[in-house]
C-alpha cells in the first residue's frame, strides 16, 4: 500500500487518501487528522529519560504527556461539575491538537480531576440569555472539540470516574474505549430530550457507532441515563471496574492498544469514522445556524430555565 511508504505525508488524512485512492483533500477524510506523525511505534524506544510535559496552561484542564510511554493524561478540572464552557471547549481542542502534532504521543487517557463527576456536559449557562452570535461561537467550539477528539489518530481511552450526562457522554463515546467506575450512583447517557433540546445528528451518529441504531433511538428519545452496569449491558461502556482502580485499569488497557502497529490501527480507525466526520464537515455552517436558531427560541429558553431551576432545588 503506497500510503505506508509516505513518511512525509501530512498524517492519516493523507495516508488514507492514498490508501483509498481518493484524490482530493477537500473531498476526503478528515480535517482533524492533520498532523505529520508517522510512524509512531519507534518513537518510544529511543528515548531513555522519562519526561513528563505539561501541555495546558489552563486551570480548567491539565494535560501531562509522558515522553517515555507516549501516553498523555488529560484531566478535566472545571469545578463544580466539569461543565463544558466555551473556554474549556477551546482549551480541549487546542490541547488535543498539540498532542496530535507531537510525534512521541501515541495515546490519551481522558479523565476527571474531580471525584464523582466526569463531566456534566455542555455548560447550560452558555446556552441561556445570550446573543445569537454567542450561540454560534459556542456551537462552533463544541463541533471543534468533537472533530479533534472523534477524529484523533491517537488511542483515546475514557476513564469515567463519575457521572457523565449529555456532552460528557459524547466525549466518552468519542474515545476508542470506555472504562467506568462501578459506583451505582453514577450515570451516563445522552439526556438532551429531558432538557427539551435535541442532540444533533453527529451526537446521534457517534452513539450509533458505539451502541447501534435501536439502543440509540430508544436512548435519545427517552433521554435515558444508564447506571454503569446498564451502560455495560447496552454496550455504551466497555467495562466497569472498582472505583479506585479506574485510572490504573485505563493504563493497562492503553498498553494493550499500543501493542498494535500505529499505522494499521490509525487507518482502520479513520475508515470507521470517516463518513461520520465528513457528514459534519459538509454541514458545519448549517448545523451552527440550526443550533443558534433553535436555542434562541423562547420556548427552548423557558425549558432550559426550568431545567436549571429544578437542578438547583435541594436533592431529596
Ligand atoms: C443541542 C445541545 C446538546 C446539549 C448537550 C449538553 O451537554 S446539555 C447539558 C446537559 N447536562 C445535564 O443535564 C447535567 C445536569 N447536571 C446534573 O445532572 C448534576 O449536576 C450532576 C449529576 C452532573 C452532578 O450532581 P451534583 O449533585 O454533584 O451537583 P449539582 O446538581 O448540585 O450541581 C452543582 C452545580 O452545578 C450546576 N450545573 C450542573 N450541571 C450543569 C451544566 N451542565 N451546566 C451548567 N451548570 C450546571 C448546578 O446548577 C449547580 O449549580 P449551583 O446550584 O451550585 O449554582
Amino acid at each position: 500500500m503506497a500510503a505506508l511508504l509516505l513518511r512525509t505525508s501530512r498524517g492519516l488524512g493523507a495516508c488514507l487518501r492514498v490508501a483509498t485512492g481518493c484524490p482530493s483533500p477537500s473531498s476526503c477524510v478528515v480535517a482533524a487528522w492533520s498532523s505529520a506523525r508517522w510512524p509512531r511505534e519507534g518513537a518510544v524506544a529511543w528515548r531513555t529519560h522519562a519526561q513528563v510535559r505539561h501541555y495546558s496552561s489552563s486551570d480548567k484542564l491539565s494535560i501531562d504527556m509522558d515522553d517515555k510511554t507516549g501516553v498523555a493524561v488529560l484531566k478535566l478540572s472545571n469545578p463544580p461539575v466539569n461543565s463544558l464552557s466555551l473556554e474549556l471547549l477551546t482549551e480541549l481542542a487546542i490541547g488535543l491538537d498539540k498532542l496530535e502534532m507531537n510525534p512521541s504521543c501515541r495515546g490519551v487517557i481522558m479523565t476527571s480531576a474531580h471525584p464523582h463527576i466526569f463531566s456534566a456536559g455542555l455548560d447550560v449557562s452558555e446556552m441561556m440569555g445570550k446573543p445569537t452570535e454567542h450561540y454560534r461561537e459556542f456551537w462552533r467550539a463544541v463541533q471543534e472539540m468533537w472533530l479533534k477528539l472523534y477524529g484523533s489518530s491517537l488511542v483515546t481511552i475514557a476513564a469515567i470516574n463519575g457521572s457523565s450526562p449529555a456532552g460528557g457522554c459524547l466525549m466518552a463515546m468519542c474515545c476508542d474505549y470506555r472504562l467506568m467506575a462501578d459506583n451505582p450512583k453514577y450515570s451516563i447517557g445522552l439526556n438532551e430530550t429531558k432538557l427539551g433540546i435535541v442532540a444533533p445528528f453527529w451526537f446521534r451518529d457517534t452513539m450509533m457507532g458505539v451502541v447501534g441504531t435501536r439502543v440509540t433511538e430508544r436512548s435519545l428519545q427517552l433521554g435515558l441515563m444508564y447506571s454503569p452496569a446498564e451502560a455495560v449491558h447496552v454496550g455504551l461502556v466497555d467495562r466497569t471496574v472498582p472505583e479506585e482502580t479506574v485510572f490504573e485499569e485505563a493504563r493497562t488497557e492503553m498498553a494493550r492498544w499500543l501493542k498494535i502497529p500505529d499505522h494499521a490501527r490509525q487507518i482502520t480507525k479513520s475508515m470507521m469514522r470517516k463518513t461520520t466526520i465528513d457528514h459534519l464537515l459538509a454541514q458545519r455552517d448549517s448545523d451552527i445556524s440550526n443550533f443558534a436558531n433553535f436555542i434562541s427560541k423562547d420556548s427552548i429558553q423557558k425549558s432550559l430555565t426550568a431545567y436549571m431551576q429544578a437542578l438547583r432545588q435541594p436533592k431529596k
